[in-house]
């Protein structure tokens, strides 16, 4: 199987308390947004990466990512990450599956990317998790309503994966229907569509905050699984 990644890249970072976009932070050398391009280049189903950027960052991205020569563009963002990609979907060329990766996950491993290509070719949608490693509640206020059942829930990741066709008439329903998502499954399961679900690695961290860029330290010393 082929496809092509789609990466967001054109949110503000605002949780890192930076004056500039997150994926830029490098670790080590590298730029965030480069690292996380990387693991597409060296994927040999990976045959096409599209990134979506902030308007004034473009040049800065494209700079960034030189010698990348699986990236065949960089889209305008909108205001939510569900916009930028639809943004970037509607930019693309039609493929047979496309996969959504957030530019703030540079340690996603091989060993995910190949769970998710074999899964889609069965299931048309599918996303990767990790198990919960703590109690889980839920709570009103202050106050405990129920223990979760943690057997029975993931925390998830991206890849997600995607026949094309359906992640387009998911984000055009969830586009007309107006439907606020954290993650592109949920608008798959707008649709009513079944979603199945790969092992993620415990790696594999969107870097969101301070003590994110800590942790993706010490899982560059020891090597990401
Ligand atoms: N309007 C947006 C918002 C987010 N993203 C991208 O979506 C990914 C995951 O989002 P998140 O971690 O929430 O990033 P930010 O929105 O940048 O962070 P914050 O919410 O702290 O501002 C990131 O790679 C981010 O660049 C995007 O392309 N367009
Ligand atoms: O933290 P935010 O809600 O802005 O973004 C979350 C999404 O990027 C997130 O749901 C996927 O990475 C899957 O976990």
């Amino acid at each position: 199987m082929k496809y092509t990644v789609i990466i967001p890249a054109a949110g503000m970072g605002s949780r890192m308390h930076m004056d500039y976009n997150k994926v830029f932070i490098r670790l080590g050398d590298t730029p965030i947004i480069r690292m996380t391009v990387e693991k597409f280049e060296a994927d040999p189903d990976c045959e096409a990466i599209h990134l979506a950027g902030r308007k004034a960052e473009m040049d800065t991205l494209w700079e960034m990512l030189q010698g990348c020569t699986k990236v065949k563009g960089i889209h305008e963002g909108g205001r939510e990450r569900q916009h930028s990609i639809h943004n970037v979907l509607r930019a693309i060329e039609p493929a047979d599956y496309v996969f959504v990766h957030d530019g703030a996950r540079p340690f996603v491993s091989q060993h995910t990317l190949d769970d998710l290509k074999a899964s889609v070719e069965m299931h048309q949608a599918v996303i990767c998790g990790v198990k919960p490693k703590d109690t889980l509640k839920r709570i009103s206020g202050d106050e405990v309503e129920e223990t979760i059942d943690r057997a029975s829930v993931i925390a998830v990741h991206t890849p997600q994966a995607f026949q094309y066709d359906l992640l387009m008439r998911a984000y055009q329903n969830a586009a007309e229907k107006n439907l606020s998502v954290t993650d592109d499954s949920m608008m798959v399961e707008a649709l009513g569509k079944r979603v199945h679900v790969t092992a993620s690695t415990y790696d594999n961290i969107k870097i969101t905050t301070e003590e994110d860029l800590k942790v993706a330290e010490s899982i560059m010393k020891k090597g990401s699984e």
